[in-house]
């Protein structure tokens, strides 16, 4: 029934029994499979996985209708493997939970809110360059893991109030019970075997899987509890400035964390239950540091391979610090990055670090006349294959940054945040970051293209990874 309803959706021939799974199989050449395929069916077609089957879209038009639709606000299955760590939280949770959730948790990236912030990425980066200095000098370093620790130790700091110190302790529990999860969801999500209820628990990773939950939640846990009772008895309205004071007062840290707007939210008059609280928190903990890690790095890498672009960079963060290289940076000085912004435009149109956003119909939808989109069918959006479309980025696989001044390019063309309702809540959070760490990366060091060249092994995951890294060469910048 569902394959004669979808049957005005190109199909792309299979095998019997496992229809197209054989030519997905392999996790390196995923991408370029399922680019072509979008090339030869002019970005809308269906693939048929055995079990279940999956329509992948990269047409704009039909992109648009479903990014906007509101019976199309459930993720699809995939995200359920996230339930154990996250549970509902935003970006899990289904589509009632979500309006609910989503109204709770907007005045919490709040432009005066995200001001705060600034100091915790200053900190951060600060560390960060410290680190690399052991790395300068040599032929090729793997940035990533350096960024990924910095981009933890951020969200655990804006979204906790409290520091995980993982760049400079990545053996601690948490910081290793993070990476391991993200592991076991993208493993399950491609595996045959760990995908199905039934067999998981066969697998180590299922009671890999029990141990960093509980390692996670009772680290979230005993955060929430402390910070109740640094709270308890104060008269406190909603306002993130009181809140600031009572901080200030506490003697604890001045910002005021995610985590803390969520203790003074109120749904029905009555303040968020705890476990509602951790997995919002869990949420923003797992969406906020990977994706901007991801990007990041593909951006140094960005920068390494086109000196063009770097000098213009460079010359941006001369004029907006002057002599003083090192000065504190503010929300004012972020502003100021507009060159910054188009380069980190640019890596995310070609490194979008979600390469898919994946949608499960809720209902059957009408689309166009006697063309319509099943109740239950699941959809992939493949972001990764629309930006690197020729028809809308003319020479696609080119670097360039200038793009971005010559075009207005649509927010359903250029989407790496997503578009529509359920898009990213924290996109101007995950700029702001990006920019801070990557001017201090750039204010601090030259970056060259690593030796022997290093070509990327794009792997989709549920955000976009180099399976060999990101490698480029550090040496000390000169700022006279
Ligand atoms: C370069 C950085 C980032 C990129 C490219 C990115 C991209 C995205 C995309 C494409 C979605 C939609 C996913 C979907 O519909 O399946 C999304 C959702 C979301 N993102 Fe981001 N993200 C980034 C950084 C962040 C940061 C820093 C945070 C938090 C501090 C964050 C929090 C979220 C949340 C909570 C959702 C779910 C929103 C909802 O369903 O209402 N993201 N992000």
């Amino acid at each position: 029934k569902e394959e004669e309803k979808i049957a005005w959706i190109p199909k792309v021939p299979g095998f019997p029994l496992i229809g197209n799974a054989w030519d997905l199989r392999s996790h390196s050449d995923r991408l370029q499979v399922l680019s072509s395929y979008s090339e030869q069916f002019d970005g809308l077609f269906y693939l048929d996985l055995g079990v279940r089957k999956i329509i992948v879209i990269s047409d704009v038009k039909v992109l648009e209708f479903i990014l906007t639709s509101t019976k199309m606000l459930n993720k699809s299955k995939e995200y359920g493997f996230l339930d154990k760590w996250l549970g509902k939280g935003l970006l899990t949770a289904p589509a009632l939970r979500w309006k609910r959730s989503r109204k709770i948790i907007t005045p919490a990236f709040h432009f005066s809110i995200l001001r705060q912030f600034v100091q915790v990425y200053e900190t951060n980066a600060n560390i960060l360059v410290k680190l690399l200095d052991k790395e300068t000098g040599k032929e090729s370093m793997d940035i990533f893991p350096y960024i990924k620790a910095c981009a933890l130790d951020i969200i655990c700091e804006t979204s906790m109030g409290v520091s995980i110190n993982a760049q400079v302790d990545n053996k601690s529990d948490y910081v290793f019970a993070v990476n391991e999860m993200s592991r076991i969801v993208v493993d399950r999500s491609f595996s045959a075997i760990k995908q199905l209820d039934l067999l998981y628990p066969l697998t180590r990773d299922f009671y890999k899987e029990r141990k960093y939950v509980k390692t996670l939640h009772s680290y979230t846990e005993s955060v929430i509890r402390s910070r109740k009772e640094e709270l308890k008895g104060k008269d406190l309205e909603k306002n993130p400035e009181k809140l600031k004071n009572v901080y200030e007062d506490l003697g604890v840290k001045e910002k005021v964390a995610f985590l803390d707007l969520l203790l003074q939210a109120t749904s029905d008059g009555e303040p968020l239950p705890d476990w509602y609280i951790r997995e919002e928190v869990d949420t923003l903990m797992f969406e906020g540091h990977d994706t901007t890690a991801a990007a990041m790095s593909f951006c140094l890498f960005c920068l390494a391979e086109h000196l063009d672009v770097q000098a213009k960079a460079v010359e941006e963060q001369r004029t907006i610090f002057g002599e003083n290289r090192n000065r504190a940076i503010t929300p004012e000085d972020i502003h100021e990055m507009k060159y910054l912004e188009l380069v980190i435009k640019e890596t995310l149109r070609l490194y979008p670090s979600v390469p898919f956003i994946s949608r499960e119909c809720e209902r059957e939808i009408q689309y166009e006349d006697g063309k319509t989109f099943p109740a239950g069918v699941n959809i992939f959006l493949y972001v990764y294959g629309l930006l690197r479309n020729p028809k809308i980025f003319p020479d696609p696989e080119k670097f360039d940054p200038g793009r971005f001044e010559e075009t207005d390019f649509s927010p359903f063309s250029y989407l790496p945040f997503s578009a529509g309702p359920r898009n990213c809540i924290g996109q101007k959070f995950a700029m702001h970051e990006m920019k801070a760490v990557i001017s201090k990366v750039l204010r601090t060091y030259e970056l060259v293209s690593a030796n022997p060249k290093h070509r990327l092994q794009l792997i989709a995951e549920l955000v976009l990874k180099s399976t060999n890294g990101i490698r480029i060469k550090l040496e000390k910048r000169n700022w006279d």
